[in-house]
């Protein structure tokens, strides 16, 4: 048999399979055929075909040298498999790169440990309520991470630059970005250099949609502010309405100091950006736009902006003059129901709005505000030029909401998302047992005195004063909120409860002594001790309770829903009681984040029942002991 003479022999290349090997004989028998056939013949006439030679096989011929004809593969045809050094072969994946390899090893055993690790969460898994995040995503946010120190990196105005430490984060030393800011800052003020699909389609500018994903406590709000602000700034500087505005206002105050004039009246002319902000910061409660409100507000001071809290706790006449103000406005923080109606009556107000913030995304998306959302993001979009929403979960319901409406979404999540940071302990108390007997309040009223017990053990820090610790109990319904409440105040517990029945108002006060970072004293006295000392557990049956002994003067509780759950900046507040489990991981995560907030310590009880999640419960401390992500 006729054998082409060549060391790179196609057959011992084609050794990969058996039908790979059978296949190529057969179109090497065939090529070889038809070189016998057109071989010289003994009458000396030029072959038309011929084996080649050896050391020109696996050479590109002319043709390969270019570009390859097009439509054709170079395995077609019965001498497709000749001439070459590998089995090119159709439906065989090519051989991965040495990186590639290594690559996948990596992060294959990194899923491999992460499924490794969570295998145990049977009963997490049944609620599947929180998108993953893979951990070479975490992985690769570390990195990126630790490139930066400082503020001084981001490339921000010098008055925004130096309102960080003088407003924002007043009278704290050392200050440096938190991980959330490291990432969201610079890709928001867009000066990172990202090769994007999206962008390189379009040469036009396009709108910017992000997603900012960070545990609770983590400096979130920050995170969004700050470019925000910067960009209106810069956006100010470039607005020829509003060098127009100046000048004309500039001329006619000129104008009436020259006494040889007759005083012409002081233009009346609104300013280019009255009703017409150019940021807006969507929240979900009143409490929210305060916060969030006193923040930006804390900024306009010197970086010299205008800004407005718009929500149901004002009245009407307030809203109107904060928005249409002659002087103009700048950033708006809001609740969607009251911007949405604002917007109905006077669409243009969403005309100038390049920047819009949705903050507790999870909630403003979910089906009770996602139609108002939507209604206002649509509104906006002619002039937007980034879209920010903010979340510390992405549920899996938001997570394939973004799939499908915001494809493009650049996802900014930090390496801890979804994990309850270890410095928060959680302690269970199974309310079954003794001296509780499935009693629930008095589960919850012994805790709270045996904290102020163990607390009074301590010296405050001023002479004569004794620290008053503040507790957050969460309840899942609104109802409950006000029973438990008014049983911890029949056991001497200072105790309100604050839920959607609460008055506007009324839930600011409330709040305003848990949001405080001020830390809260009463005159140092002696403890009464624990609630047993005082209380008798067990009422026969007919009687009325006795009167309190003594109450618990070192703590100050709040009974609240997941209302006081979302966003609340509760920087003091050591301890949460999860009164309820909670209905998913996804309020473990909120509920608990009112505690250990930007690396504070902080501890959780949770109380449970006969009829509660033990299961759920046993899994979330575990993944919290072990810092991993919940699902
Ligand atoms: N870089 C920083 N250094 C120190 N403290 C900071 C820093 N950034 C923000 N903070 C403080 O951290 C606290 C929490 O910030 P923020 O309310 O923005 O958290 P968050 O991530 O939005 O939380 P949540 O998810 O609960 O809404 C605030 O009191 C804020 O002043």
């Amino acid at each position: 048999m006729l054998r082409p003479k060549t060391s790179t022999c196609l057959i011992c290349s084609f050794r990969a399979t058996r039908k790979v090997q059978q296949t190529s004989i057969q179109q090497w028998q065939s090529a070889a055929a038809l070189s016998v056939k057109h071989l010289p013949s003994k009458t000396g006439r030029p072959a038309r075909m011929s084996l080649a030679e050896a050391r020109q096989v696996g050479a590109p011929t002319s043709k390969q040298e270019g570009a390859s004809a097009p439509g054709r593969r170079r395995q077609d045809g019965p001498f497709g498999g000749m001439n070459l050094k590998e089995a090119r072969i159709r439906g065989v994946p090519e051989r991965r790169s040495e990186m590639q390899e290594r690559r996948t090893s990596a992060s294959g055993s990194r899923g491999r440990e992460d499924a490794k690790g969570r295998s145990g969460y049977k009963a997490l898994k049944m609620q599947r309520a929180l998108a993953p995040v893979s951990y070479t995503q975490r992985a690769l946010v570390k990195e990126r991470i630790a490139a930066i120190d400082s503020f001084e990196q981001f490339k921000l105005l010098p008055s925004v630059q130096s309102s960080i430490s003088t407003q924002a984060l007043q009278g704290m030393t050392d200050i440096r970005p938190t991980p959330v800011q490291r990432i969201a800052i610079p890709a928001l003020l867009g000066s990172e250099n990202i090769n994007r699909r999206s962008r390189s389609k379009a040469s036009a500018p396009k709108r910017e949609d992000f997603l900012i994903a960070a545990e609770t406590g983590s400096g979130k709000t920050l995170s969004y502010l700050i470019p925000t602000i910067n960009a209106v700034k810069l956006a100010e500087a470039a607005d020829a309405d509003i060098e127009a505005y100046e000048k004309e206002l500039q001329e006619e105050k000129l104008r009436q100091n020259d006494f040889s004039l007759p005083s012409p009246p002081l233009s009346s002319m609104p300013h280019p950006t009255t009703g017409r902000p150019r940021a807006i910061i969507l929240v979900p409660t009143s409490e929210l736009v305060t916060q969030v409100g006193n923040l930006v507000k804390a900024f306009s001071h010197t970086v010299k902006f205008r800004s407005a809290m718009l929500s149901s706790s004002f009245s009407g006449k307030v809203i109107r003059n904060r928005l249409f103000s002659p002087k103009g406005i700048d950033i708006v923080v809001s609740t969607p129901h009251l911007l949405s109606s604002i917007a109905d009556s006077d669409p243009n107000i969403l005309s100038r709005v390049t920047h819009l913030i949705v903050d507790e995304a999870d909630s403003l998306l979910d089906r009770g505000f996602s139609p108002l959302t939507q209604a206002i993001i649509d509104r906006a979009n002619p002039s937007l030029k980034q879209l920010v929403l903010c979340s510390a979960t992405i549920p899996r319901s938001m997570d394939s909401f973004l799939h499908k409406r915001f494809p493009d979404i650049r996802r900014l999540t930090t390496p801890n998302l979804h994990a309850i940071p270890r410095r928060v302990q959680l302690g269970v108390v199974d309310v079954e047992r003794t001296p509780y007997q499935g009693n629930k309040n008095l589960a919850c009223a012994d805790q709270i005195w045996s904290i102020g017990k163990a607390a009074a053990d301590h010296d405050g820090p001023v002479k004569g004063e004794m620290d008053v610790k503040r507790v957050l109990v969460f309840v899942n319904e609104r109802e409950k909120a006000q029973e438990v409440a008014e049983y911890l105040v029949s056991k001497g517990i200072d105790a309100l409860a604050l839920s959607r029945d609460t008055p506007e108002q009324r839930q600011s006060e409330m709040l305003a002594s848990f949001t405080s970072s001020v830390p809260l004293t009463g005159p140092k006295e002696n403890h009464p001790g624990t609630l047993a000392d005082n209380q008798p557990n067990y009422i026969p049956p007919g009687q009325a309770p006795p009167p309190v002994k003594r109450q618990l003067p070192n703590m100050k509780v709040l009974v609240t829903t997941d209302l006081g759950s979302r966003g609340i900046d509760t920087l003091a507040v050591r301890n949460v009681i999860l009164y309820d489990v909670p209905h998913s991981t996804i309020d473990f995560i909120h509920r608990l984040g009112r505690t250990g907030r930007m690396g504070r310590r902080g501890r959780g009880i949770v109380l449970v029942g006969k009829n509660d999640r033990r299961d759920v419960v046993a899994e979330v401390k575990e993944g919290m002991f072990k810092g991993q992500a919940l699902i």
